[in-house]
């Protein structure tokens, strides 16, 4: 049987409904509405974060759910999900174990064939009509009750999966799971309002033009990573929103956590086939999906690595004539993301920043900081402090509430991790701050580290670990300006995130304009991590991604063709123009 939606307990909080009703003028499923009027979906807002302190009622909700989750293990997973999917009894299935205790399988998920995938897409593209004919407003109120949902009655059965399947403790799983992910669903509603509500301001005399926000013409294929429950949401919702149909790839490590994500979906009147979950082999499902005449986009948020890679197939296929259209290719993608100091630096708030942005969440975060710039006047006071900091901080299971972090997501990633810190550890141009050690007995955990050096050109500057590992350059106080250019010049061709701890607005100024493009999220005086929707959109450039930036209405309108429409009023009464006469 595959694992299905449990109510988790009442509603946390009743949001605001969608008040407007429907506009339309045609029979929609064979009902015909109405109604009349421009309505205007609800004022977006973020989702308030329960903090789970000692005692409190979030925490023993919590605890709860994850007794329940941990009794039900190991998860399983249908290779393609729906109301009524299940893994069948001689299924072979895939395993995923728990980052945080290894010997314990998490998930089980059974994998599509190429047979299933094209049934998938077909689904896909026959649920198409109806959808992209429903109305806006109708479409909307879908995913104003999923927000609900994520942040009522699943919220804790979310963070439980969360928790358990990628690492993440219940701070971390409660901005991700829960908050973040009700955040994109009402924020894109919001979004796709901007975008239909783009209409031309000007029209000669008789003219009357307008813009119809057509819907990508095939369907998008959506591939998530796996330290985001929120992101593989975000991904299907947008494209979704604006009457796309979606063929959904989430990561492996995530399979059970997207699954849900899906469920509540379905739950909350998604029509089954609009969203397609399919899980399974990256390449088959990859392969399957590019082959298809009808593939229109790609929305990948991964590594650069990968989304290179389907840029180059998707490329193929357009040198083959396989597509009816241009695929549309957006991608999200790594980082090599800094935190700066300059000399006149508030260093307690700098460093307090940068135990976070570099270790939460064991350092997972597309956006975490792993290369620092420290001024030589200011570095022992910056690493006494850290110190100090990590002295408090624990690493340990999720599931353990004093744990500020966790283990990073599994062997493989391990591995890579801990080979890059032997090699530091050996290496004679790095001087050890703190750390470089890790244990592998129950769990993947390294513990925080930190390594310093003057050699600026040293290749950890360059390499993406996707883990808690962070260098530090110490540079000449007088050499700011300098710096700023290695600052540009390094970080592995990436460009997502950085910032500048500085007390002087000038030194900001200078930064800001000399990095303009080494970050696409550039913050001043705080943390590089925890964007949140509507305030902050997010996404990188150069090797980074398109930066398109998720949660805003750009992303969501890369996912529409627009029509542009002319009516006239009038009748053309002559042919030759005046000067022909
Ligand atoms: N910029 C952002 O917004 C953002 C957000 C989260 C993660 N990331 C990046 O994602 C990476 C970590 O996530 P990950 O380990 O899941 O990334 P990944 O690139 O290994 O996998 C991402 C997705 O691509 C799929 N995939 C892997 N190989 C594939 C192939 N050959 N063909 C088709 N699909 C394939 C995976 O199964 C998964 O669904 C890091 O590089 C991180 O910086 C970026
Ligand atoms: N948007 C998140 C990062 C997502 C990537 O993993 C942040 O801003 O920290």
């Amino acid at each position: 049987m595959a694992t299905r939606l449990r109510p988790a307990g009442s509603a946390l909080r009743q949001t605001a409904t969608l008040r407007s009703q429907r506009i339309c003028s045609r029979p929609v499923n064979g009902v015909r509405c109405l109604t009349s009027g421009t309505y205007r979906v609800p004022k977006p807002f973020n989702e308030p974060n329960l903090e789970f302190a000692p005692n409190s009622p979030e925490r023993t909700k919590l605890s709860r759910a994850l007794e329940e989750l941990r009794a039900q293990l190991p998860v399983k997973v249908p290779a393609i999900g729906g109301k009524n999917a299940q893994v069948s009894a001689n299924q072979s299935l895939t395993s995923m174990v728990m980052p945080a205790e290894h010997k314990s399988s998490f998930q089980e998920f059974a994998s599509a064939s190429k047979e299933d995938v094209n049934k998938a897409i077909e689904s896909a593209l026959k649920a198409k009509k109806t959808w992209q004919e429903m109305p806006f407003t109708d479409r909307a109120s879908i995913f104003l009750r999923a927000a609900d949902l994520v942040s009522g009655k699943y919220r804790f059965q979310l963070l439980a999966a969360t928790m358990l399947g990628q690492g993440k403790n219940a701070w971390q799983a409660e901005i991700d799971a829960a908050a973040e992910l009700a955040d994109f669903y009402r924020y894109n509603v919001g979004f796709a309002q901007e975008i239909y509500d783009k209409q031309p301001t000007v029209n000669a005399q008789s003219h009357h033009g307008r813009t119809d926000w057509r819907p990508l013409e095939g369907f998008v294929y959506a591939v998530s990573p796996f330290n985001f429950t929120a992101i593989g949401g975000n991904l299907v919702s947008a494209p979704a929103l604006m009457g796309n149909v979606v063929v959904w790839k989430p990561a492996p490590m995530n399979a059970y956590a997207s699954h849900l994500v899906h469920q509540i979906l379905l739950e909350a009147g998604l029509p089954e086939g609009v969203i397609q979950i399919v899980h399974g082999d990256a390449e088959t499902i990859t392969n399957t999906v590019f082959d298809h005449r009808e593939f229109s986009a790609l929305a990948f948020i991964g590594s650069s690595d990968v989304f290179r890679s389907l840029n180059v197939k998707a490329a193929q296929g357009l040198a083959e004539k396989r597509y009816r259209d241009f695929p549309r290719m957006m991608g999200e993608t790594s980082g090599k993301n800094f935190h700066l100091l300059h000399p006149s630096a508030d260093v307690v708030n700098a460093a307090k920043h940068t135990v976070r942005a570099s270790f939460e969440y064991a350092g997972q975060k597309c956006s975490a900081c792993s290369r620092i710039y420290i001024p030589e006047s200011r570095a022992d006071e910056f690493f006494t402090q850290i110190k100090k900091e990590l002295a408090r901080v624990k690493v340990g299971p999720p599931e353990d509430y004093q744990s500020f972090t966790g283990p990073v997501i599994n062997k493989k990633a391990f591995d890579r991790i801990t080979a890059a810190i032997d090699s530091a550890n050996a290496d004679s141009k790095l001087e050890k701050v703190v750390g470089g050690t890790y244990d592998s007995s129950t769990g993947w955990y390294i513990d925080p580290t930190i390594y310093k050096t003057s050699n600026p050109d040293h290749e950890l500057f360059d390499k993406e670990l996707f883990g808690p590992v962070l260098v530090a350059y110490v540079y000449p106080d007088a050499e700011f300006e300098k710096t700023l250019d290695i600052v540009d010049k390094q970080g592995g061709g990436f460009a997502l995130t950085g910032n500048i701890f500085s007390n002087d607005q000038q030194a900001v100024r200078l930064a800001e304009d000399k990095l303009r493009y080494a970050a696409g999220n550039f913050y001043i005086n705080c943390k590089i991590t925890a964007a949140v929707i509507g305030q902050q959109s997010f996404g990188g450039s150069r090797m980074s991604g398109t930066c398109d930036k998720a949660g805003s209405a750009g992303l969501m309108q890369r996912f529409t063709a627009p029509r542009t429409l002319k009516e006239e009023y009038n009748k053309l009464d002559e042919v030759l123009y005046p000067s022909n006469l």
